[in-house]
């Protein structure tokens, strides 16, 4: 299998409190991965390494198919390198429809003087549809945004995220506050996303990371402390002691 991301032994301290201690992970360039783990393990950690909002103090993250180091980039690069990032909570423009919110977050030449005269072509508008038929927000186009149920809003902020084409997706926690239908919807979404791409989401529900039918990382004490199925990292007996038998 080829990389899209390693990281290896990758080490982070807080106050002289080791919340990553030498981690090593990799993940291939169309692939679903759910990472687990008691609080405080590093799932946070994790991607704010990848992103660039934290620096190691030891290790290398090595990036795409020339192995460049995520490390040596700000965090805007690594944004436009290809990763992106859905935190827990939705963060919509509220006041604007769905097709605005996804227009404008169209993979597009952010250069000051072309934002300010913007005019939208028929491919952006076609490719706002196909965004909306992929989040299932097709028939909500010209609804508020603000107006959009939790999970709805959800889909919107991961079909802006996939506007910008990114080849590697985090997801933080998407499932949290999803009513059961939305939870379902979510992972058709997440699934279908990571044909193309890589998807990580993080999460605790361990109903939902079942139906996402992938490998799955557990973390511990910010390492890898099982990996596999889910059947098979749920009867490794450290992480029934550590995680969920808690
Ligand atoms: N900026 C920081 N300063 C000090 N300590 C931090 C900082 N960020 C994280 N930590 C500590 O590092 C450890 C790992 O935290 P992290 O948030 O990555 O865990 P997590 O697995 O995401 O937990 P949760 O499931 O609760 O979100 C925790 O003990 C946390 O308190």
């Amino acid at each position: 299998m080829s990389t899209l991301l390693e990281v290896s032994g990758v080490s982070v301290t807080f106050d002289g409190f080791r919340a990553i201690n030498n981690l090593s992970f990799e993940i291939g360039p169309a692939e679903l991965r759910a990472i687990i783990g008691p609080n405080g393990a590093g799932k946070t950690t994790f991607m704010d390494i990848v992103t660039g909002k934290t620096r190691p103090d030891a290790g290398q993250v090595l990036w795409g198919e020339r192995s460049i180091s995520l490390l040596k980039l700000s965090e805007s690069k690594i944004a436009r390198e290809g990763v992106g990032r859905k935190f827990q909570r939705p963060t919509v423009f509220e006041d604007q429809s769905v097709f605005d919110n996804l227009l404008m977050a169209l993979k597009k030449d952010r250069a000051p003087w072309r934002v300010l005269f913007y005019r939208e072509t028929a491919a952006d508008r076609t490719r706002v549809g196909e965004l909306a038929e992929e989040i299932g927000l097709a028939d909500q186009l010209q609804r508020k945004s603000g107006e959009l149920s939790h999970g709805q809003k959800q889909w919107l902020e991961i079909g802006m995220l996939l506007a910008q084409e990114p080849r590697l997706l985090l997801v933080d926690e998407p499932a949290a506050g999803m009513t059961l239908a939305e939870r379902e919807h979510t992972t058709e979404l997440l699934k279908e996303a990571a044909k193309t791409r890589a998807v990580v989401v993080v999460e605790h529900d361990m109903e939902f990371v079942r139906r996402l039918e992938c490998r799955v990382t557990v973390l511990h004490e910010g390492s890898v402390l099982a990996e596999g199925s889910l059947d098979f990292v749920t009867r490794n007996q450290q992480v029934i002691d550590v995680y969920l038998g808690r």
